[in-house]
């Protein structure tokens, strides 16, 4: 029924103060809502062009350039990905050779393969590319630089000379990312200003000569650095959305369990849909919190970097990497897992769960490709362990690690499945799994006399430790979170059970390795399966009053399943007929094609 809230018992049921809860989820809707609406009218342009040009054009080029992007007078692509290459970034192949003639560069695309590929925007609508491209001046290569390429004039918005743009075709699915004209371009010998090559970082005077630049080269790709801790705080909100579609509809769903007229069960009820649903609802705010403390970290770096202090510029390209693996692949699975805790409703359009998949997915791959990611988080691993003979004290997120030696004769203490409830049991367990991991794949490594050979034959194992590392990381920051002064009634305790909750989900997930690097023994993991249950039945009366703290409206979840009012089934009904299916009785086609065949005489009773 119209205006009833058949959600109203579970709300009820709240023991925390839901209004201060939101204000832990402030800011997510619009940032989210300004971030999906405007890329796709206008590229990726408040998330990589102009970042770019920021931070690769030297302050003169900004002037020039930046009024322009941000009044929309021109609309940016970040074009750096081609057919052959995109993870490779050294590996791209178009080129801009220096004409000393004429003062300009020359870009081509010399292969196939170096056709850029991808690029969100440059399909129909970017009039400007920031093209990546090998640097060329007296035949000698000075590798991937940034140039700022016109593409279409601003006149009729036809492609100038020498540049050929299509849209790369449709994307998986039907999902929304179908109105992102992800674009091919070949450039065919493309002359530009020497001053449109964005010369913050190296420069190339007029004479030709080139002038490296003075820090380090990886701040060229500043801007992908950039957008993955803003992927961190995306995918807080894509899982949120799913989970909270899901936890209202598995409280609207009855099923099974009625006894003498009773209503059957809730399905939120039953302990397997708890133990899928409530780990991705703690992973919805363990990702909330951890892109927090990311995006102050990358703050910091910044300011530092103004200051030419390059010290945390290693680490903070290991954790947006590692943490955007980990967070798009979480959310991306969860957002499936969602779509299945829905049940055959969970397929419908109007359930809002295929849209949001199949527009989040690529996350784990834009912007990084999850493995490859990792596998930079295991080099950075490495790295600070091959420095611990040194005498190099790890600091920050690799800190535990220059207590290896400590970490490798721990073993938990755990006694009774509470013990799991105290956060430094949790964290140095957690250290003690990724530190064991790292230092085996050290081990490992330094048996193989090239180590590039060792890093390729392990880089299974590699991986898996980078995730512990990442994990820990997420489990850590929670932690820290909950040591802030955080108000409101029973607030604290909430985020202090889903914290549990996420830590506890993660042990029992990956029990293999702690049970393998030996850190705990069987029955603590036991123990822990045990109070991660008990956990399920204490989140279980918060669990609606949780994703109501999400503050999502109606509009923007998009999801009949998920509705504040949990009104499913009249709704679901009422938007099933109005696909346009259901405009006729008789299908289109019936009477020429099906019509005959059921006409057809029967011949010895077969058709
Ligand atoms: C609500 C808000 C919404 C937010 C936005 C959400 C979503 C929307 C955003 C985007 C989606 C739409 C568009 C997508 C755009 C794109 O995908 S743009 C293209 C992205 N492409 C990539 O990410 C390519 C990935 N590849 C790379 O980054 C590099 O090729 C790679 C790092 C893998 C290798 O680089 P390479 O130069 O070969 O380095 P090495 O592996 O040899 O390492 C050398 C040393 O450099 C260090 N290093 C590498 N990268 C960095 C870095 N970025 N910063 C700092 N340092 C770096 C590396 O650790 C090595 O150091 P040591 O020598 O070991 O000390
Ligand atoms: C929706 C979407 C939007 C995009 N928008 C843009 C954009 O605006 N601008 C832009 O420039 N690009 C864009 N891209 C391209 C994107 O950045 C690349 O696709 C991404 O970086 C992955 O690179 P790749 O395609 O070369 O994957 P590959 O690296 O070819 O991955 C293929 C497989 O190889 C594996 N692999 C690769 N290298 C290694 C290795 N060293 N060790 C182990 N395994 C490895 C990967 O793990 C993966 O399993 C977009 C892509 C998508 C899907």
């Amino acid at each position: 029924m119209e205006g009833v809230d058949h959600l109203a018992h579970e709300r009820n049921k709240a023991q925390f103060d839901v209004a201060v809860m939101k204000a832990v989820w402030a800011g997510s809707r619009d940032a989210y809502e300004l971030f999906h609406r405007f890329s796709r009218l206008v590229a990726n342009d408040p998330e990589m062009f102009i970042p770019a040009i920021k931070a690769q054009a030297t302050e003169e080029q900004q002037k020039q350039w930046l009024p322009l992007a941000n009044k929309m007078k021109i609309i940016g692509s970040y074009t750096q990905t081609e057919l052959g290459h995109g993870s490779n970034v050294r590996g791209l192949e178009t080129t801009a050779t220096f004409d000393p003639k004429t003062d300009e560069f020359v870009l081509n695309s010399p292969t196939l393969t170096a056709t850029k590929w991808w690029p969100g925007g440059l399909g129909k609508i970017a009039t400007h590319a920031l093209a990546h491209a090998r640097l060329i001046i007296d035949d000698k290569d000075y590798g991937v630089h940034g140039f700022l390429v016109q593409l279409r004039s601003l006149d009729d918005h036809l492609t100038l000379p020498g540049i050929t743009i299509g849209d790369i075709g449709m994307k998986y699915g039907s999902g929304a990312y179908n109105t992102m004209d992800n674009g091919s371009l070949i450039f065919d010998h493309v002359r530009i200003p020497r001053n449109q090559m964005l010369m913050r970082l190296s420069q190339v005077t007029r004479e030709g000569k080139y002038v490296p630049s003075n820090v380090p080269r990886q701040l060229s790709y500043g801007t992908m650095v950039y957008v993955r801790q803003k992927i961190v705080f995306d995918a807080s909100i894509a899982l949120s959305r799913a989970v909270c579609i899901s936890t209202r509809y598995s409280a609207v769903r009855r099923q099974f369990g009625s006894h003498n007229g009773s209503p059957e069960t809730q399905v939120i009820d039953y302990k397997t849909q708890q133990a899928r649903l409530f780990p991705l609802l703690a992973s919805a705010y363990a990702i909330r919190f951890v892109s927090e403390w990311l995006n102050s970290f990358y703050k910091d770096l910044l300011q530092r970097l103004e200051a030419k202090d390059f010290s945390t510029l290693p680490e903070a390209h290991a954790c947006t990497a590692g943490l955007k693996s980990i967070t798009t692949s979480v959310a991306a699975d969860g957002i499936e897992e969602c779509r299945k805790l829905c049940g055959g409703h969970g397929y419908l359009t109007s359930s809002g769960l295929p849209e949001l998949s199949a527009v989040y997915i690529p996350a784990c791959t834009y912007e990084g490709d999850n493995v490859v990611m990792l596998l930079q988080v295991a080099r950075y691993l490495m790295k600070t362990i091959s420095q611990l003979k040194s005498g190099n004290k790890p600091v920050g997120t690799t800190a535990y690690l220059g207590r290896a030696e400590q970490l490798m004769q721990y073993h938990s203490d755990v006694l009774r499945a509470e013990d799991w409830l105290k956060p430094n049991v949790v964290v140095e367990a957690f250290e003690a799994r990724a530190a064991r991991m790292s230092m085996a794949c050290a081990q490992n490594l330094s048996k193989f006399n090239n180590p590039e050979d060792g890093f390729q034959e392990l880089s299974a194992d590699l991986v898996e430790a980078a995730t512990a590392h990442c994990q820990l990381i997420i489990v850590s920051k929670f932690i820290e979170k909950l040591q802030q002064d955080i108000p409101g009634k029973g607030v604290k305790e909430q985020l202090g059970v889903l914290r549990s909750i996420y830590a506890l989900f993660l042990l029992h997930k990956h029990i293999g390795d702690f049970l393998s690097t030996d850190c705990i023994t069987p029955k603590q993991g036991y123990l822990a399966n045990e109070q991660l249950r008990s956990l399920y039945s204490q989140v279980r009366p918060n669990a609606i009053a949780l994703v109501d703290a999400f503050n999502y409206t109606d509009h923007f979840l998009s999801s009949v399943l998920g509705r504040y009012d949990g009104n499913v089934y009249p709704k679901l009904y009422e938007e099933a007929w109005k696909d346009p299916l259901n405009d006729t009785s008789i299908p289109d086609g019936f009477h020429e094609y099906v019509q005959p065949m059921l006409k057809q005489p029967l011949h010895h009773g077969r058709l």
